[in-house]
């Protein structure tokens, strides 16, 4: 089934759209829910039954007619208290599946949004939505079948009793119950926006939480925990305040509902003392209708506190909808096909780059880059370089032109086959709070124990592994906080090199590394990258001094193209930057051109 329907995020046909896997399981819920509560009433005219007959005396009510009615009796006690364990079993297979079920949709889409999505939204406030929705969707489901169908199939068992009484007498119930549920609807309707206010500042104080733990290293080192714990005050405040509004609106329905409901309860049983006072209503008669405005009084009182946690349930899954169920940014297009493997030529035509409401980063840029090329990209920061390194895994679209990768245009690939054909180190180096091994083995989940070690030992970082406390099983903690800088570059360069695709893209991947073990990992890396096409993003010139070609970028334009000893050799950028960072040591340079 598809993950979630993004063009409807209305709460119910969300709901219903999840639900239809486990139809029976839940239509066994709510059946089984419902014949109970029908078993009550049906308790209360049999109680009604028995109370007639004992009234009438030992001697005219039969014996055997008062042992049925007490069987009968018996039966529906028994069946009401059997089924309702019967649909409470059910439900708890049913409503935690599709809470499930949910949560999993929920997250499949997240992972499809592109990463101007995420630069928008806090991490945190995100998973709370997530979690959000699938406690309100299993909150829902539960409240329907314990909260709404009861009170409501009691409330019209009941109703449908009291028409045997008198129908006049059931006919005015009808119509003061439709009138409590009209006033109650419309009045909890309004109140809806006040209840999103409250998901709404709930789900940003989450993120604003997570955000704050997430950076914990930087709030003590600012010296900054009073500030942030002031900060998160504030918000706290905001959020009970919406709060406090959603459930004062909450309470006034529940005052305005009770006042009708005695009114509504009192005027029955009045009316069954008159018909019993004219003769034409017996003693059982008026018990059952003392029982049964009684039951109307909780059923609509429940219904009422059930119809008000639903509200505000929902208003919550909306909100938590409207914020995940954003189209994806970036999908495949209609008609696209998988990347044909190939030997990784890359070509960019007058492409051209702008992030919404920026000025433009890349400016009609060509270039070709033909298969096994070891291209190496410098430039002043900002200039552009990796944001070219997004583009070519298509993280954005490009503004104008196009980017092929063995003469076939991305646009019209599909995403998951280009990122296959894709090798990334990133600048910043991310990692999972998982062991070493699974950090290394992400790029290949079927590599062997023997091709994980020689990846780990070409990116330098096999005896730093045999040091830590549990070797390869070390858990690196979060985004790998328990490594240095310099150790989690080298697990994403051995991550990225275990990867069989054909290229290999390299944003400053060595920054964090001293210059020995730059100069060792970038001979373990020679051995790898010699069947790929590479495209490296450096500020250190050193380390692309064996590759192929280097192209200096400024203000999204190629400035400068050639082989390193060429570029050396011209009075330009490259040049410059040479100089600087040799620290003007002439001798080391060739005669500028
Ligand atoms: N997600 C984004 N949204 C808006 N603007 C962005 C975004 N990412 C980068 N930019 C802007 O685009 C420009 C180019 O950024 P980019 O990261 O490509 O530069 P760079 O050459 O890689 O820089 P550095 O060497 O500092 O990493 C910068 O002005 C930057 O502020």
């Amino acid at each position: 089934m598809t993950a979630v329907d993004t063009a409807t995020p209305s709460p119910w046909r969300f709901l219903l759209h999840h639900a239809k896997p486990r139809l029976a399981t839940h239509a066994a819920v709510f059946a089984g829910v419902l014949v109970a509560v029908l078993c009550g009433v049906g308790a209360q005219y049999g109680l009604k039954q028995l109370i007639d007959l004992i009234a009438a005396g030992p001697a005219a009510a039969p014996s055997a007619a008062v042992w049925h009615a007490f069987l009968v009796l018996c039966g529906f006690i028994a069946a009401d208290n059997l089924l309702w364990r019967a649909a409470g079993y059910a439900a708890t297979h049913g409503f935690t599946a599709t809470a499930g079920q949910i949560r999993e949709a929920l997250f499949a889409h997240l992972l499809g949004h592109s990463p101007a999505f995420f630069a928008d939204r806090l991490p945190g406030a995100l998973a709370a939505r997530v979690s959000t929705t699938a406690v309100s969707s299993f909150g829902i489901g539960n409240i329907l079948a314990w909260g709404v169908l009861p009170p409501a199939a009691a409330g019209l068992g009941a109703i449908a009793i009291t028409a045997h009484v008198h129908v006049g007498l059931a006919a005015c119930l009808v119509g003061s119950a439709l009138c409590i549920g009209w006033v109650m609807f419309r009045m909890a309707r309004r109140t809806a926006p006040l209840h999103r206010l409250h998901a709404q500042r709930a789900a940003a104080l989450d993120g604003d939480t997570v955000d704050v733990v997430g950076n914990i290293a930087m709030v003590r080192v600012f010296g900054a925990t009073m500030r942030e714990r002031r900060r998160i005050a504030v918000a706290v405040e905001d959020e009970i305040s919406a709060h406090r509004r959603s459930l004062w609106s909450m309470e006034w329905l529940r005052l305005i509902h009770a006042v009708l409901t005695v009114l509504l309860v009192a005027a029955t049983l009045a009316a069954g003392l008159w018909l019993w006072r004219q003769g034409r209503a017996s003693v059982g008669d008026v018990a059952l209708l003392a029982t049964l405005s009684l039951t109307i009084l909780n059923a609509t009182r429940d219904l009422a506190v059930a119809l008000v946690e639903l509200t505000q349930l929902s208003a919550r899954l909306e909100e938590a909808l409207r914020a995940l169920l954003v189209p994806h940014g970036l999908r495949d297009r209609p008609g696209a096909v998988p990347l044909k493997p190939g030997a990784g030529g890359i070509q960019l035509q007058g492409v051209c780059f702008a992030y919404p409401d920026r000025m433009p980063v890349l400016r009609n840029l060509d270039l070709v880059v033909p298969s096994g090329q070891k291209l190496g990209i410098i430039g002043p920061s900002g200039s552009g370089k990796s944001t070219l390194l997004a583009l070519l895994q298509r993280f954005h679209e490009p503004t104008g032109g196009r980017i092929l990768i063995d003469g076939q245009d991305l646009a019209a690939v599909t995403l998951d086959s280009l990122h296959h054909a894709l090798a990334v180190v990133p600048q910043d180096t991310a990692l999972f709070h998982r062991s070493v091994i699974e950090n290394i083995r992400y790029a290949r989940p079927e590599a062997s124990l023997e091709e994980i070690r020689r990846a780990a030992r070409l990116a330098q970082c096999g005896a730093m592994i045999d040091e830590l406390p549990d070797g390869l099983d070390t858990v690196v903690g979060n985004r790998g906080v328990k490594l240095s800088g310099g150790q989690r570059q080298r697990l994403a360069i051995a991550r990225a090199l275990l990867s069989p695709a054909p290229i290999l893209l390299l944003d400053e991947a060595t920054s964090a590394l001293d210059s020995d073990s730059e100069r060792a990992v970038r001979d373990g890396l020679a051995e790898l990258v010699r069947d790929r096409t590479v495209i490296a993003v450096a500020h250190r010139l050193s380390t692309l001094q064996n590759f192929d070609r280097i192209i200096v970028l400024d203000q999204g334009r190629i400035v400068e193209d050639g082989t390193p000893a060429e570029l050396a050799s011209r009075c330009g950028p490259y040049r410059a930057m040479l100089r600087q960072q040799q620290g003007g040591l002439e001798p080391h340079l060739p005669e500028a051109a």
